[in-house]
């Protein structure tokens, strides 16, 4: 028999031992959780939706929106994209809590099957080791020697190519010029091998050149196409060609490092002055003798110097263009410090373009860094929040969070550069008696800041010095089109939307170097 009274006796004791439950979980939630404040997070700055219509036009957009909020954010469904514009959360990030913003594992996997696990595509101890043994080789006399003997041979090249185009009076896409010239240079400083980009005669290295630049953008690609892991596994579409294109880029450069270990390994090639000034052969005289890794590292220079710089010097030669006396002003400070006259020659000319004479030009260092203020290589750089971290301003970020500081819209903002900051004004970069005052990397950030900034950085102006004081020297440069708009193409690197169409006119009309 079931006894009543022992199950309302159960049933009070269950109920009464829930309710305690319930009431003891209630209080400790009610707790306050931490003696710490509350966190907050940056404000919204705008949807998806926004930016996807705004994409034409993304870096000016985005402008817009940090000259309502320093930090903004992007909410997805699961991190958010934080951007920031403010030179304290910008060195927090890139210095002060540098180990904490990381390439992390979401761009590793993107890049690595064209940059394996070069120095962009690593972290930790990967890029520890690399940042070293590079650092130190691209500041040693016989890198910066062998690579101005490089960049002047490349300009002299280009301004063959421009003079022909003068003498049929044909307009000439400036930065496809610009992109192969770079490619030729680096591609030489790195590895020791004249590519030949500029006149194709190279047959070899024109199929690199092609494969690598598709490799190139197609891995750019990535970061906006959701689909292409499935695309990978699958082998088909964007994912099958960049495959088979870096199938072509490894042969080549394998094939290159597989000849220089073997010139190295024997004792009867005695090698020929100069023939060990490339990074590659520095790197194989140090003993790192691992093909993949050499292969690693050098395309990883390749790509960091290729298209940043040629497209800098594409921006720089437009807003010569539009500004006429400033390119008078360059030309005359470029002619006065190598003291060239109209009946130098051009191998003249690039004879007296040396440590001594750019170190001179003081003004055209001045409107390099001016191009990269209004348009800067790399317009955002992101990274990735490693553990949760407040900023400087006081808000807050979440481990896994994306954080990203943008130099596009740095240098646009006024309160860092005053309200002519929209202006291409030279003279803001020189001091009173005309010498050039480097900015805060943390607020001209072109060239990234901390231990991670670019470490091309002295070696890009001096490739930029050298093209603009040989091709500037020699020739002026006028728009095709003057009443046809120049913009960009929004993608990682900041090219212009097309090309850039110019007609070139020799300097003076007895001129001998232009005609040489
Ligand atoms: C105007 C030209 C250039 C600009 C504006 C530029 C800009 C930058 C920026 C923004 C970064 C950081 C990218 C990141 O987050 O990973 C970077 C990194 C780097 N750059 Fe440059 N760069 C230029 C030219 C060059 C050249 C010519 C080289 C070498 C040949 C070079 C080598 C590198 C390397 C190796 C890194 C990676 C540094 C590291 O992660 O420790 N750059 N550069």
């Amino acid at each position: 028999m079931i006894d009543l009274n022992e199950i309302s006796c159960c049933f009070i004791t269950i109920t009464a031992a829930a309710l305690a439950l319930i009431s003891a979980i209630f209080i400790l939630f009610r707790l306050p959780k931490s003696p710490q404040k509350a966190k907050k997070y940056h404000p919204i700055g705008s949807s998806y939706l926004s930016q996807i219509l705004n994409f034409y036009r993304l870096h000016d957009f985005m402008t817009d929106l940090s000259r309502k909020h320093k930090t903004y954010r992007l909410s997805t469904l699961f991190r958010s994209e934080i951007f920031t514009t403010d030179p304290a959360v910008v060195e927090y990030m890139l210095k002060t809590n540098f180990p904490n913003y990381v390439k992390g594992l979401y761009q590793y996997n993107i890049l690595t099957d064209l940059l394996g696990d070069g120095i962009f595509a690593v972290d930790g101890d990967k890029w520890k080791h690399q940042r070293k043994l590079s650092s130190y080789e691209f500041s040693t006399k016989i890198l910066r020697d062998f690579s101005s003997v490089v960049f002047k041979t490349t300009a002299v090249k280009l301004v063959r190519i421009v003079s022909e185009a003068s003498a049929s009076n044909r307009p000439l896409d400036m930065q496809d010029l610009f992109m192969k010239a770079t490619l030729d240079s680096v591609f030489k400083v790195i590895l020791g091998i004249d590519l030949d980009g500029l006149s194709r005669t190279y047959e070899e290295g024109a199929r690199f050149t092609d494969a690598f630049d598709k490799a190139n953008a197609i891995t750019s690609f990535r970061y906006a196409d959701f689909f292409w892991k499935i695309k990978r596994f699958l082998n088909i579409g964007s994912e099958a060609e960049l495959r088979k294109n870096i199938k072509v880029v490894d042969e080549f450069v394998y094939k290159l490092i597989k000849g220089k270990i073997e010139q190295l390994n024997n004792p009867h090639v005695d090698l020929q002055p100069g023939k060990k000034e490339d990074i590659l052969s520095r790197f194989l005289e140090l003993k790192e003798t691992d093909p993949k890794y050499l292969r690693d590292i050098v395309l990883n220079f390749v790509i960091a110097g290729k298209d940043t710089t040629a497209t800098t010097v594409s921006w720089f030669f437009y807003l010569l263009c539009k500004h006429p006396d400033i390119q008078e002003k360059i030309a005359k400070e470029i002619i006065e410090a190598t003291q060239v006259s109209s009946n130098s020659s051009i191998e003249e000319l690039a004879a007296r373009v040396n440590e001594e004479t750019l170190d001179k030009v003081h003004y055209l260092h001045a409107a390099l860094s001016e191009t990269l203020r209004l348009y800067p290589a790399v317009p955002v750089d992101a990274k990735v929040c490693f553990s949760n971290d407040t900023l400087p301003d006081g808000y807050s970020v979440k481990k896994g969070d994306m954080m990203a500081y943008v130099p596009y819209a740095m240098g646009r903002m006024k309160d860092l550069w005053g309200n002519d900051a929209e202006e291409f004004r030279p003279e803001r970069w020189l001091s009173e008696k005309g010498h050039f005052q480097p900015k805060s990397s943390f607020i001209f950030t072109a060239f990234q800041g901390g231990p991670r900034i670019c470490l091309g950085k002295d070696f890009a102006y001096r490739q930029m010095k050298i093209f603009s004081m040989i091709l500037l020297g020699s020739c002026k440069f006028k728009l095709n089109d003057e009443s046809k708009p120049v913009k960009y193409r929004t993608a990682l690197t900041l090219h212009i939307e097309g090309g850039l169409h110019l007609r070139v006119f020799p300097r003076s009309s007895h001129d001998t170097i232009f005609n040489a």
